[in-house]
């Protein structure tokens, strides 16, 4: 069942270059695409716009080069090298992303070489009494990019941060109070910081984005079938699913605000997608517990029965410490828990008309996440329909003892995951989730979205 993809040691064939779609992507093929992308080259009107797209990439560099009349000295002979760096600050984790493109031609499209990626924890919305140490995780990072592109090139790559659900969800003079503080240390920064540099995303462009990375990475922007696959990111503060509908129904009745229009290499697309803040995976751990707006936290225990029953420990969600336990003379189990959990889901997610389906859905972040830890797919990923995800939550909590050893939270979140793509969404028990982390080595976030977006407007 579960899917190996190989890593290319030819770092040129990482990702599927543009000029040669699906090359990639049939090369480490996912056989559960709904169609894997041809590998032939797209008609010319196609290719054309992702030209433009990269150009505009170029003239970023350009502009930012002539400013500080820096050249360009490339390491590589064979063609202009360019970076961008996008930073993802999440509500449980700082990121950077640092992606190398490679124009070898003028005329030719550059292709995405490479990615380096670094992580830390915990994000900067639990540093939101103490900006300056949130600051200086991000100086941290940034020294990782210092290392990984040529001091030539510093002046004209851009560095961009974006924050999701954490700093949503702070009071707004929290937020801006962190917000200011980043500004300062990539304005410090040898690296290119336009006035826009630094922001809070919204939720709509966070689910678009990362379904364009997603359909990039996959070869199925390029395709000549136009199919494409959806997404499902569950951060931990919000929960985002975006797919392309097929059927006008969907759109019809979708809340108008769920449908959002972007332009992307000569086409617009009509998504279907929606961002629900409080419903990544942490955040529910919260509303499950009751203490969501608790404010005698010091003083409570937040029980569940989707602990084990004789759990006694402490948990820290974005920055404040919670004491939770189990139900020691009551009862635990799948069913309780699954009762807890639906309170949280019920009336609050939209359910698509189309999810009924059979498209394929990317999932990745914590459904990646939680698959791995529970053993339903290793660290390669795989593909598993939604009844898997429901068999392992039953596993998982009626075997506390096990599965509780490894992860007292195991329970809540399997259930919870459940919960939601089968009641929240209305996904079918047989819906296909591919679960993947990486694609050709590059992660599956909204990061390169966002890049492209960078570099040229996609006008979402
Ligand atoms: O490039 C990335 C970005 C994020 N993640 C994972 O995605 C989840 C993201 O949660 P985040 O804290 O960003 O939540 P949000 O703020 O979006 O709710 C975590 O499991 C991360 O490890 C990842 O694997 N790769």
């Amino acid at each position: 069942l579960h899917r190996h993809r190989e890593h290319s040691a030819n770092a040129e064939n990482l990702l599927p270059e543009v000029s040669n779609p699906g090359h990639g992507s049939s090369q480490h093929g996912a056989p559960t695409f709904p169609v894997i992308p041809e590998p032939v080259h797209p008609a010319p009107e196609v290719v054309q716009p992702a030209v433009d797209a990269y150009q505009a990439a170029a003239e970023v560099a350009h502009s930012a080069r002539t400013l500080h009349q820096n050249e360009v000295h490339s390491p590589i002979s064979t063609g202009r090298v360019f970076y961008g760096i996008m930073f993802d600050a999440g509500s449980t984790g700082s990121r950077i992303h640092i992606y190398k493109f490679i124009q070898k031609d003028p005329v030719e499209l550059p292709v995405l070489d490479n990615e380096i990626y670094h992580a830390v924890k915990p994000g900067l919305s639990s540093y939101k009494d103490n900006p300056e140490e949130g600051g200086n995780t991000i100086r941290q990072l940034l020294k990782i990019a210092k290392k990984a592109i040529p001091k030539e090139a510093w002046s004209r790559t851009p560095v961009v941060l974006k924050a999701t659900a954490g700093l949503r969800m702070l009071p707004e003079e929290k937020a801006n109070a962190l917000l200011k503080e980043v500004q300062e240390v990539l304005d410090d920064s040898p690296f290119f910081v336009r006035e826009d540099g630094v922001s809070i995303m919204n939720g709509a462009n966070e689910g678009v984005l990362a379904w364009v990375t997603v359909n990039f990475l996959t070869g199925h922007l390029y395709s000549n079938t136009r199919k494409t696959v959806g997404i499902l990111d569950l951060g931990g503060g919000s929960t985002q699913i975006t797919f392309l509908p097929k059927s006008k129904k969907t759109i019809e009745t979708a809340p108008v605000t769920y449908i959002s229009n972007f332009d992307l290499f000569n086409h617009t697309y009509k998504v279907y997608t929606h961002s629900y803040l409080g419903n990544g995976l942490y955040a529910a751990r919260l509303a499950i517990l009751g203490a969501k707006d608790a404010n005698d936290v010091e003083d409570r225990v937040f029980t569940s029965s989707c602990f084990p029953k004789k759990y006694r420990g402490e948990v820290t969600i974005f920055g404040t410490t919670y004491k939770v336990s189990g139900i020691p003379d009551g009862y635990a189990g799948y069913k309780l828990c699954y009762y807890e959990v639906m309170k949280v889901i019920k009336g609050i997610v939209h359910q698509p008309y189309e999810v009924k389906g059979n498209s394929i859905f990317y999932a990745f972040s914590y459904y990646f996440d939680r698959a791995n830890d529970t053993g339903l797919i290793d660290d390669r990923g795989g593909v598993l329909e939604v009844r898997d995800f429901k068999k392992r939550a039953k596993e998982v909590c009626n075997k506390m003892t096990k599965y509780g050893a490894i992860n007292p939270f195991l329970c809540m979140d399997m259930t919870y995951i459940t919960c939601l793509l089968k009641e929240g969404f209305g996904f079918k028990d047989s819906t296909v989730l591919q679960l993947t982390k990486k694609v050709n080595n590059v992660e599956t976030s909204w990061a390169l979205g966002a890049t492209f977006d960078y570099f040229r407007n996609l006008n979402i």
